[in-house]
C-alpha cells in the first residue's frame, strides 16, 4: 500500500529537462517516490493511507540551500552595510567569540531550520563550530543537512588551540551522534586567508579519509585575490589546485573573482561552485562568473550564506537575485533564464552535495523530499510558466507543505516538529543579552 498519493498539481520534475506534468500524479512508498505520471482521464488512482488532491497547486522537489552558517540567525541585523572584511574582523568575529556557546549554535541553528523549511527548504549544506553541538537541533526540525566542522588557524568556539583543528574536526566525526542519517557532518576550512597550506591540506586528507564533503570560501572579494596575487603570484583558485584540495568532494563558495584561467582549473578539478548573489552583493564583494562556470560545465549550486550577511534565509529571494544579477552584469536578458535557475536550487544542488542519487528532482527511486506550493494567490495568477513564477513571483511564504524523506514537517504552513512560539521566545530572550554588549 502507498503512504501519499499526491494528484492533480502541477508536478515540475527538475528531472533531465525542466519537465511539467499539469494535473499530475505522484506516489510515494517507505519514504521514497515510486512513481510520477499524468494520469489518464477517468483512470482510477491507487489506493493509499493518505490521498492529497493539490487543487493545482505546484508540487516541486525541495530547494537546496548549499551554504548557511545556521547558528549566524542570531546576528541576524547586528552588523548591516558594511564591507566583508571590516563586518568580519569588526562585528562578527568578535560577537561569535562572545556568545558562541554550545547552547547558542543550537538555538540559533534551530531557528534557521525553522525559517527554511517553512519557506520550502529540504536540505541544508552548513559551515560553523561546535557542529555536533547543534547537528540535534536541525534532526529535531526534520530537514536534510550536511554540516561541516569549521577550521580556521584562529582559536574558535569549542577549539581553543588552533594547532588542534583538524583533529578537533577528525574528533567531532567520530562521535558524530545526530540521531538520524539525514543529517551528515563535513568539513569546513574557512578561507585560504585564514588556514594555512597545511591546515587546508590536513583538513581536506581527513574529509577525504572519512568519506566527506570539503568545503571552502574562496575569492570572496576583489581584495582576497589581489593580497594573493601578490603574496603567492596567483589566483585564490589557482592556489588551492596548487595544493591538490580541488575535486569533484570539494565546495568552494562564492568563487566570485575567477578569470577563464580559474574557471577552467574548477571545470578541470570537478569541484563544485556555491553562488551566493544576495551575500555577496550585500557585502559588496562582487558578481561571481556563473554564466562562465555553466558553460564549462561547472556544477553550480545557490546558497543564502549566513544570515548576518543576506539577511534571511530565503531560497526564493536567492533564485530572484540569481537570475536578475546576471542579466543587468552582462546586459544580457537571455542568461540565467528561469529553468536553469530552479535546477541550481534543486538538482544541481543536490548534485554539489554528492546527494543527486537521493534527492533534487521529484524522479521515482529518490527520497520523498518535496514541496506545496499554494498558487491560488492573486501574485501567481495566472499561472504560464512554473519555472517563471518559482523565480520572479512566489516566496517562502507561499509554500503549504513540507515533506522530507517522506514525512510532512509542514503543513498548512505548519510546523509540525517544533514549538515555534517556544523557539521564538527564547532567541529573543537570548538577543536581550547580545543588544547590550554589540556595537549596533
Ligand atoms: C568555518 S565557517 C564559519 C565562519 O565563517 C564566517 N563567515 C560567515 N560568512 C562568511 C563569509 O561570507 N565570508 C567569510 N567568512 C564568513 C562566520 O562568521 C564564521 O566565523
Ligand atoms: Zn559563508
Amino acid at each position: 500500500m502507498l503512504e501519499t498519493l499526491i494528484h492533480n498539481g502541477v508536478i515540475v520534475t527538475v528531472d533531465d529537462a525542466f519537465s511539467v506534468l499539469p494535473r499530475g500524479a505522484l506516489a510515494i512508498r517507505d519514504g521514497g517516490i515510486v512513481n510520477v505520471w499524468m494520469p489518464a482521464a477517468g483512470e482510477t488512482l491507487p489506493q493509499a493511507r493518505e490521498t492529497i488532491d493539490a487543487g493545482g497547486a505546484l508540487v516541486m522537489p525541495g530547494l537546496v540551500n548549499a551554504h548557511t552558517h545556521l547558528p549566524m540567525s542570531l546576528f541576524r541585523g547586528m552588523a548591516d552595510d558594511l564591507a566583508l572584511h571590516q563586518w568580519l574582523q569588526e562585528r562578527i568575529l568578535p560577537a561569535e567569540q562572545a556568545h558562541i556557546t554550545p547552547k547558542s549554535v543550537a538555538l540559533g541553528a534551530e531557528l534557521s531550520c525553522a525559517e527554511m523549511v517553512l519557506g520550502g527548504v529540504t536540505t541544508c549544506c552548513d559551515g560553523y563550530f561546535l557542529v555536533d553541538h547543534f547537528a540535534g537541533a536541525v534532526a529535531r526540525v526534520g530537514m536534510r543537512a550536511i554540516l561541516g566542522q569549521g577550521v580556521i588557524d584562529f582559536p574558535a568556539p569549542g577549539v581553543p588551540d588552533p594547532t588542534l583543528n583538524v583533529t578537533a574536526a577528525r574528533e567531532v566525526v567520530g562521535r558524530w551522534q545526530s540521531g538520524t542519517p539525514l543529517v551528515q557532518p563535513a568539513i569546513f576550512c574557512h578561507a585560504p586567508y585564514t588556514c594555512s597550506a597545511a591546515t587546508l591540506q590536513a583538513g581536506k586528507a581527513a574529509a577525504d579519509e572519512l568519506g566527506l564533503l570539503f568545503q571552502i570560501h574562496v575569492a570572496e572579494t576583489r581584495q582576497e585575490r589581489e593580497d594573493w596575487m601578490g603574496r603567492h603570484g596567483q589566483s585564490p583558485i589557482a592556489y588551492l589546485d596548487g595544493l591538490g584540495v580541488l575535486d569533484g568532494r570539494t565546495l568552494l563558495v562564492h568563487a566570485v573573482w575567477a578569470d577563464a584561467a580559474d574557471v577552467a582549473i574548477v571545470a578541470r578539478t570537478g569541484a563544485r561552485v556555491v553562488h551566493c548573489p544576495q551575500s555577496n552583493m550585500k557585502l559588496a564583494g562582487g558578481v561571481a562568473p556563473v554564466p562562465d562556470y555553466l558553460a564549462a560545465g561547472v556544477t553550480v549550486a545557490l546558497g543564502t550564506d549566513g544570515c548576518a550577511s543576506n539577511n534571511d534565509l530565503s531560497m526564493w529571494g536567492e533564485m530572484d537575485s540569481a537570475a536578475k544579477l546576471h542579466k543587468v552584469h552582462r546586459g544580457d536578458p537571455t542568461v540565467m533564464d528561469a529553468a536553469t535557475v530552479v535546477g541550481m536550487a534543486t538538482v544541481q544542488g543536490a548534485r554539489a552535495l554528492g546527494l543527486d542519487h537521493l534527492i533534487g528532482s521529484l524522479t521515482p527511486g529518490k527520497r520523498a523530499d518535496l514541496i506545496v506550493l499554494k498558487t491560488a494567490q492573486p501574485h501567481l495568477t495566472p499561472l504560464y510558466h512554473p519555472a517563471s513564477h518559482l523565480v520572479y513571483a512566489a516566496r517562502a511564504a507561499d509554500v503549504n507543505h513540507v515533506m522530507v524523506d517522506g514525512r510532512w514537517i509542514v503543513r498548512d504552513q505548519r510546523l509540525l516538529t517544533i514549538d515555534l512560539d517556544d523557539l521564538m521566545d527564547r532567541a529573543n530572550r537570548f538577543a536581550r543579552k547580545i543588544a547590550v554588549s554589540a556595537p549596533t
